[in-house]
This record gives C-alpha cells, structure tokens and sequence, in this order.
C-alpha cells in the first residue's frame, strides 16, 4: 500500500501521477464496522472494475480546524495505526489530505474537482452522512452531481448497533467512561492503545486514547509475543501500570500495545485509594 500525504502544493504532482480508482472518502478514526462497511464495498467495486482501491482521509480532524475550542482533540489512532489497519483490508493508496483553512474553504465542487476528478477517481464510495466541501455544504447524494456525472457514486447505508450509528463520537464516549466491553460490537475487535517505555514509565502514545481511571483486565502485545494481566489507569491518564510492572525489562521507547478487554470492578472502599497492583 503506498501513503501519500497531499496538500495544496504537491497536489498538482500527484494529479499528474494519479490512475483510474476506486476510492472510499471520509475521516476514518478507528475504523469501526461502520467504516469498515465504506471500505469493503469500495473493495469489491475495485475488485469487480479492475482496478485499484484508494481511501481519501484527512489530518488534523476537521473538528481541531473549524471549532473554536482548541482543547486536545481525543484521536482513537494514530495515522500508522490506521495505515496498517487500512492495509491489511487491502487497500492500494491510501490519501492523506491536509485539513487546513485554505482546504476547508474550498467548494463542493472545488474538492470534487482537483481531488477527485483530478486524481482519476472513477467511482466514490461514502457512507449516508458523508460531507464535503465549504461549511460541509457538499453531500454524497450531490457527489455525482458536483463531478458533472463523470464519477459513479455508491452510497453506503448506515451501520448501527442497537438503533443507533456506529460512530468515532460513540466510541470516543465508551473509552472515557471505561466501558471497553462494548467496543467489540462496534469496533469489531478490542480498543488498543499503543504506549512507549520513558524513564521507568509506559506512557500513552500520541494520538491514542485511554480509558477512565481505573483497573483492567487487558492483553500486552511486545513483538509479536501477547499476554494477558492488568493493567491501572492512574487519575492522570498519561501513564499505566501493568501488574509487577518491576519484572519487566523495557527498552528506551519500546512500544506496546495494550488490548482493553474491562474494567474490573473495585469494592467501593478502596476506589480513592492508591491501588497497588505494581
Ligand atoms: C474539502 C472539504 C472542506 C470541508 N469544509 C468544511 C467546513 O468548512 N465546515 C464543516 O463543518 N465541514 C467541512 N467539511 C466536512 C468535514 O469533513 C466533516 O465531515 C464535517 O465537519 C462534519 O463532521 P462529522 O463527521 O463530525 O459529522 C469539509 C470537508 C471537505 C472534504
Ligand atoms: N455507522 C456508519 N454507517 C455507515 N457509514 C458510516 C458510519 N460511520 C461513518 N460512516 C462513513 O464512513 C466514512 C468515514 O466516517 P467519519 O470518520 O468521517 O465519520 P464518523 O465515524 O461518524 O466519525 P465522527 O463520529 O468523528 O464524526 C464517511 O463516508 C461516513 O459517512
């Protein structure tokens, strides 16, 4: 799979190198079912076309540009999570467009245009409520439209779990009030979170998120080798400690992965207390 990062002054470069595809478009943040549903149906359409499949996904989130409220922005990944996620669904070129001032005010029919148009796209896939454009003025059902009816457009349905949408919101709401549980029914598989050995602590990578503060029954990933313990989130939610944390032998920045399964349920007398599992 080969990740291109486009912005405004490389873009005319890529347009040039661009060939006919199959692209699935949209943010992308955890690839949950619902996602996966976008990307499996753009799948089989290359498939069946011939040619290759592309996902256009954008950094920094839309939200971190266009709201006013600059406090951190809880991503589920980080951008080589989601391309190893993304490639192991098969899919060719991955885009990452640069979401910035300049790009989110271009029209509809401006994005359809040079990057879509302009980058060979000959059949757009994105779910019900994707959006586009200025304002998010564009819609999937005017995509064809937009694209002068040059780019065929499948539309795909919305995917839910109980009445309601699969969503990153949803799913960033379970993991800080600690429901991990639940994640398996929208995810598809458990939430992991990579974190990096500094100084004698595991502290959280960037662009990942934890869970509430507490004590968990979890999976640890090192090299391929995996293993089940648990794990506390302290109040501060930047570190965490595995259970005999001590007979473990890191190096500098080694990275994990930590697979929350659930919260273990603590007796209320000892919740405020500095629980020792260390
Ligand atoms: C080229 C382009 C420009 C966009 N400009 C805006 C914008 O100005 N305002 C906006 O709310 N959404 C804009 N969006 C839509 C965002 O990508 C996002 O879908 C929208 O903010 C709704 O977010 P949601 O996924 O939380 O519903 C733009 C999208 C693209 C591809
Ligand atoms: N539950 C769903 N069912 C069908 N399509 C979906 C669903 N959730 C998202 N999509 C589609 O997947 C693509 C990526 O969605 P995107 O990440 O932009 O939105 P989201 O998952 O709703 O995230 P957020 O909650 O942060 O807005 C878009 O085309 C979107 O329409």
């Amino acid at each position: 799979m080969r990740t291109i990062h486009l912005n405004s002054s490389n873009l005319e470069e890529f347009q040039k190198d661009a060939i006919p595809n199959v692209m699935a478009l949209g943010f992308f943040d955890g690839i949950h079912n619902g996602h996966q549903k976008v990307i499996h149906t753009a799948r089989e359409i290359a498939r069946k076309r011939n040619l290759p499949l592309a996902v256009m996904s954008f950094f920094p989130h839309p939200k971190t540009v266009l709201s006013k409220d600059d406090s951190k922005f809880d991503y589920l990944m980080s951008l080589s999570k989601k391309s190893s996620i993304l490639e192991s669904l098969n899919v060719d070129i991955f885009y990452i467009v640069k979401f910035d001032k300049d790009f989110c005010s271009l029209l509809p029919e401006q994005f359809v245009s040079s990057y879509l148009l302009d980058m060979q796209v000959n059949h757009a896939v994105a779910g019900f409520d994707f959006s586009y454009g200025h304002r998010g003025a564009g819609k999937v059902d005017s995509l064809k439209r937009d694209s002068g009816d040059l780019i065929e457009v499948t539309k795909v349905k919305e995917v839910d779990y109980q009445g309601e949408k699969i969503s990153s919101t949803w799913i960033r709401q379970l993991i800080s009030e600690g429901k991990m549980e639940q994640l398996m029914s929208l995810l598809g598989r458990f939430y992991e979170t990579e974190v990096y050995w500094e100084a004698g602590n595991l502290r959280v990578s960037e662009h990942f998120m934890l869970p509430a503060p507490g004590i968990y029954k979890a999976g640890v990933t090192i090299k391929g080798e995996r293993w089940e313990t648990e794990v506390l989130v302290p109040k501060n939610r930047m570190d965490v400690y595995l259970a005999e944390q001590g007979k473990y032998h890191f190096l500098p920045n080694e990275k994990l992965g930590i697979i929350w399964y659930y919260r273990i349920p603590i007796a209320k007398e000892t919740e405020g207390e500095n629980i020792s599992i260390i």
